[in-house]
C-alpha cells in the first residue's frame, strides 16, 4: 500500500531522512523507534504528503506521491482520506471552537450527510470515553484531553491508515491502556497502523512489524514482533530509548 524507495529529506543541509526504503502493507501494524531526533515524525509528514521528498520515490497505492501530484486538490484529498494523521503536538491539529465541532470537521468535508456525521461523532466520543468534553474549547484542554480528541478528529473521518506520533505521551495510564486497547480494535477490523513511540512495552502490545532508526537518520533494523522477542540485546537497546 505504502512503498518508499530510496527517500532522502533535509530541512537545511543535512538529511534527516537518509536512504530510506519500505514497503508497508494493507492493514498492517507497524512500529517506528529510534533516538530523539532520528527522523520518525518527517517520515510521518512524508508519508502523509505534507513535505516531500529531496530524493527517492513515495508510492501510495502504486501512485507516485510527488509535487505535482500534491498540487492536484482531489488527489492530495484522496492521500489525506485514507492516511489520517495523529499530530505529535495536538496544537497544531486543534482549531474547531468545540470539540463536537473538531470530530464533525473531517466527515463534514467529506460530504457525509449531516445524521452520519452526527452518529461518527457521537460513536468517537464514546469510544474515547470524552462525551463529557463535546461542548469544551480544544484549545483549552489539557494535553492528553486535547490528544484524544486529535485522535477522535481522526477516526471519525475513518481512514485505511492512522499514523500516530507518540499517541501515548501525556495520557493517564488508564487512558493509555483505553488507547492501546483502542488501536487493537482498529488493526483486527484492518485498519492500518504506522506509530512513533519511545515505549518498548507498548508497541509490543500494538504493533506486529518494529522499524528502528538510528541517529544517522537511516533504517538500521525492520523486523516482525516475533522476531524481536527473539533478540535480546535489540531489546535492551529499545528499551531505553
Ligand atoms: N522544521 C524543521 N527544521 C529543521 N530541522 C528539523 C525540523 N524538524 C525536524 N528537524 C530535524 O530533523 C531531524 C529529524 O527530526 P524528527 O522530528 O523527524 O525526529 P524524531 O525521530 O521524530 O524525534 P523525536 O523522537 O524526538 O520525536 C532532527 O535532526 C531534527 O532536528
Amino acid at each position: 500500500m505504502l512503498n518508499l524507495q530510496h527517500i532522502h529529506y533535509a530541512y537545511t543541509q543535512t538529511d534527516s531522512l537518509n536512504d530510506i526504503s519500505l514497503t508497508i502493507q494493507v492493514g498492517e501494524a507497524v512500529a517506528f523507534m529510534g533516538p530523539n531526533g532520528s527522523g520518525k515524525s518527517t517520515l510521518f509528514k512524508l508519508i502523509n504528503g505534507l513535505i516531500q521528498p529531496s530524493a527517492g520515490q513515495y508510492y501510495f497505492k502504486d501512485q507516485l506521491v510527488d509535487a505535482r501530484f500534491l498540487k492536484k486538490p482531489a488527489q492530495a484529498t484522496v492521500l489525506h482520506r485514507a492516511i489520517g494523521f495523529v499530530f505529535q503536538n495536538s496544537d497544531v491539529q486543534l482549531f474547531n471552537e468545540t470539540v463536537r465541532a473538531e470530530l464533525a470537521f473531517g466527515p463534514e468535508q467529506m460530504g457525509l450527510d449531516p445524521d452520519e456525521v452526527q452518529t461518527r461523532v457521537d460513536d468517537c466520543l464514546a469510544l474515547l470515553q470524552i462525551e463529557h468534553l463535546a461542548d469544551r474549547v480544544p484549545y483549552q484542554l489539557s494535553g492528553g484531553e486535547k490528544k484524544l480528541v486529535a485522535l477522535g478528529s481522526v477516526l471519525t473521518m475513518n481512514p485505511e491508515i492512522i499514523v500516530l506520533d507518540e499517541p501515548f505521551n501525556g495520557l493517564s495510564a488508564a487512558y493509555q491502556t483505553l488507547i492501546i486497547h483502542l488501536l487493537q480494535q482498529l488493526n483486527q477490523a484492518g485498519k492500518g497502523l504506522l506509530i512513533a513511540s519511545h515505549n518498548l512495552a507498548q508497541v509490543k502490545q500494538v504493533a506486529k512489524r518494529v522499524v528502528v532508526f538510528n541517529e544517522d537518520h537511516q533504517v538500521t533494523h525492520d523486523l516482525p514482533l516475533a522476531k524481536l522477542e527473539q533478540e535480546p540485546e535489540l531489546q535492551r537497546t529499545l528499551a531505553l530509548l
